[in-house]
């Protein structure tokens, strides 16, 4: 569906240049959110406006729907843009407008006959949750009803894609929950491929699918969304996990305890089925052995929970390759981190 090859934008002012993304290559499948992680300054304002066409790269390409965008030119690149919309952190709203105004405003410049733009508003304020409002002005809407707006106008042409450049940033938690929850069931309802740009992670674990973790221009680290919080490779992208509260830094396990106590310490991680399972109780019963458990936490993801124990036993060296055997066979990751 969207396909970056070797993607670099380099600014130059003739003084300095400076890299803003730097060779980078992903692939966002059709019906997918997909989110690009990074700290202020890593590149993703820059490639998000390579995605559709605000800006030209330096070398690479970027492919959209078979359509090469980052080639096109005149009234190609205006069509191809007619199917790629965006929603801003600030909502960008005209002013001048009232919500129903807003969201018509794109079809009346793409020469959409009034009748069928009166029938397209109402579907869309019926959609984003905003009955009885189409008459406001953006200046009497909250945050979140605001932004309702900027998502309906920006289904107004029935995008391929749609790109959200820190959409949920300006909003308080719970408005964020909501508007996360909007572009979630919308992304569901139409398969509409959305690729969005955050330093929250909270965004990430609560709709995306896929995630690329952005530093410094480059991607460090790409993924399915359970896999990265359950075993992030990189230093920037422990942090971001470390950002959701489950995962906050004074919830972690303290090695301590671990170093106090005879025996063997296991973390035990778990993704989808697995956490239904009751395996704790499983391994007490097979081996007859008391397992302590020492801390745990769960997290919920768009893609099921996951979750880390860490569990205390005293077992024979056999006893234990036996526990690990089978925690594998249950697709539990099993990492002994204290033995003896
Ligand atoms: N038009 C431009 N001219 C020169 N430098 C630019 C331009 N646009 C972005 N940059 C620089 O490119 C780097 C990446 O910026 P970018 O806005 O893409 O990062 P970001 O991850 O979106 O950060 P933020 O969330 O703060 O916008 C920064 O160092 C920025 O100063």
């Amino acid at each position: 569906m969207i396909e970056l090859r070797n993607i670099s934008k380099v600014f130059d002012n003739g003084k300095a240049a400076l890299t803003a993304v730097d060779n980078v290559s992903l692939t966002v499948e059709q019906g997918e959110i997909y989110g690009i992680i990074g700290y202020s300054g890593a590149g993703k304002s820059t490639l998000i406006r390579l995605l559709n066409g605000l800006e030209k790269p330096t070398a690479g390409s970027v492919t959209i729907n078979g359509q090469t965008i980052s080639s096109a030119k005149g009234e190609a690149l205006r069509q191809a843009r007619l199917k790629i919309s965006m929603v801003f952190q600030h909502f960008n709203l005209l002013w001048s407008r009232t919500v129903s105004e807003n969201i018509a405003f794109s079809m009346q410049i793409a020469g959409v006959p009034k009748t069928q733009i009166k029938r397209r508003v109402a579907e869309l304020i019926e959609l984003v949750g905003l009955k009885g409002r189409e008459n406001a002005w953006p200046s009497q809407l909250s945050g979140g009803q605001k932004q309702r707006v900027g998502i309906a106008r920006a289904l107004a042409n029935n995008p391929d894609v749609l790109l959200c450049d820190e959409a949920t940033s300006a909003l308080d938690p719970q408005t964020t929950d909501q508007i996360l929850d909007l572009l979630s069931d919308i992304n569901r309802r139409f398969r509409l491929t959305i690729v969005l740009i955050t330093h929250e992670m909270h965004v990430v674990r609560k709709i995306c699918d896929r995630v690329a973790v952005m530093e410094n221009g480059k991607v460090v680290e790409e993924g399915d969304v359970l896999s990265l919080f359950t075993h992030p490779q990189q230093p920037i992208t422990r942090q971001f996990v470390r950002q959701v509260s489950q995962y906050a830094e004074e919830e972690a396990f303290n090695p301590d305890l671990a170093r106090e106590l005879p025996g063997t310490v296991i973390r035990l991680t778990f993704t989808g089925q697995s956490t239904h399972r009751p395996v704790v109780g499983e391994l007490t019963l097979r081996y007859g052995l008391p397992f302590n458990i020492l801390h745990g936490k769960m997290t919920q993801t768009a893609h099921g929970l996951f979750g880390q124990l860490w569990v205390h036993v005293t077992a024979t060296e056999e006893q234990l390759n036996n526990i690990l055997a089978d925690l594998q066979h249950s697709d539990i990751d099993g990492e002994v981190i204290k033995h003896g």
